[in-house]
């Protein structure tokens, strides 16, 4: 079963924000993941890291929202960059990890994904492991943090500063995305998801039917021309083990669940980029949700109970 990544290079690339959000602290993130040993256990795995830093860009101005966004001008100039140091890594045949930072950064990275796709004939498939859909609009957004809206960015819904990074609008399709864990969709939202027909594997479908069914179906149809995204959004986890991210929602996957969606993500051999979003080291306890997150991160490249490494 279990893929040999060894010898594969990953790049880390830090991207601190807080812009997106209403809480500040997601911009620790990136150091609270290496204070984890995100690199040392990725290297332990035989993976060839190159840790780059963290980008650097205007600071949280710390504003309430204008005309539905906070701090529109900020998230944009940071996705910009975000997409670029995304794109330049998967041109060079490194697998991103981007260390977020808050989730409108997905806009950045998963456009940076969707455009490398385009260069290289790839099909694209998202997985967006997520307590939130975040598919809302200005028009319908209950608090106007931009990190609520980046799925919908990506689909072409929302302003062209946002929708137009990668050069091609829509970026992606609703189609390629596969929603994992979802239990907090705002009203205005929740219509926009059906009309748009997000495949979203939410907590009632989890928990009726279980988390290895959720993602034989999410990662059903993949072939060897499949570059397989995960944008993983640390409030994703029930906030008993992962107390350390802004906007926690009670009802979340279990550690064994969490593990084996990581562990059926990698079996598939297909992943080719990855965020790592939300985790907000001023709501975390000891650093406890930094370790979780890269434990499960390991078993996203491999790790497993019984084969070796
Ligand atoms: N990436 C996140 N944590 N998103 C939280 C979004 C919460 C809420 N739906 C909003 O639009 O504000
Ligand atoms: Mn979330
Ligand atoms: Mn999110």
């Amino acid at each position: 079963m279990s893929i040999d990544m060894s010898g594969r290079e990953v790049a880390l690339i830090g991207v601190p924000t807080d812009v997106g959000a209403s809480d500040r602290g997601a911009s620790m993130g990136p150091e609270a993941l290496r204070v984890a040993g995100l690199r040392e256990r990725l290297q332990a795995h035989g993976l060839v890291v190159h840790d780059r830093g963290n980008l650097s860009g205007p600071a949280n101005p710390w504003l309430p929202p204008v005309d539905g966004y906070r701090h529109l001008a900020e998230v944009a100039e940071w996705n910009r960059k975000a997409h670029e140091a995304v794109h330049a890594e998967l041109t060079a045949g490194r697998l991103p990890i981007m260390l977020g930072g808050d989730h409108c950064l997905g806009i950045g990275s998963i456009s940076a994904v969707a455009r490398h796709c385009r260069e290289t004939g790839r099909k694209l498939r998202v997985l967006w492991l997520d307590a939130h859909a975040d598919f809302n609009t200005s028009a319908i957004t209950p608090t106007g943090n931009i990190h609520g809206m980046p799925v919908a960015c990506l689909c072409g819904f929302g302003p062209p500063e946002l929708t137009g990074i990668g050069g091609q609008v829509p970026a992606i399709s609703p189609k390629w995305i596969r929603q994992i864990g979802i239990r907090s969709v705002d009203a205005g939202e929740k219509r926009f998801v059906h009309q748009n027909e997000l495949e979203v594997f939410d907590m009632r479908y989890i928990d009726e039917m279980g988390m290895r069914h959720a993602m034989e179906l999410a990662l059903a149809t993949l072939d060897e021309r499949t570059h397989l995204h995960v944008s993983f959004d640390v409030d994703f986890l029930d906030p008993d083990i992962a107390p350390g991210v802004g906007t926690t929602v009670p009802g979340g996957p279990t550690y064994r669940e969490a593990q084996l969606c990581m562990e059926m993500i990698a079996d598939t051999g297909r992943l080719g980029s990855l965020d790592i979003v939300e985790l907000n080291p001023a709501c975390d306890v000891r650093n406890r949700t930094a370790v979780l997150a890269v434990d499960l991160v390991e078993s996203l490249f491999g790790k497993s109970t019984l084969m070796r490494r």
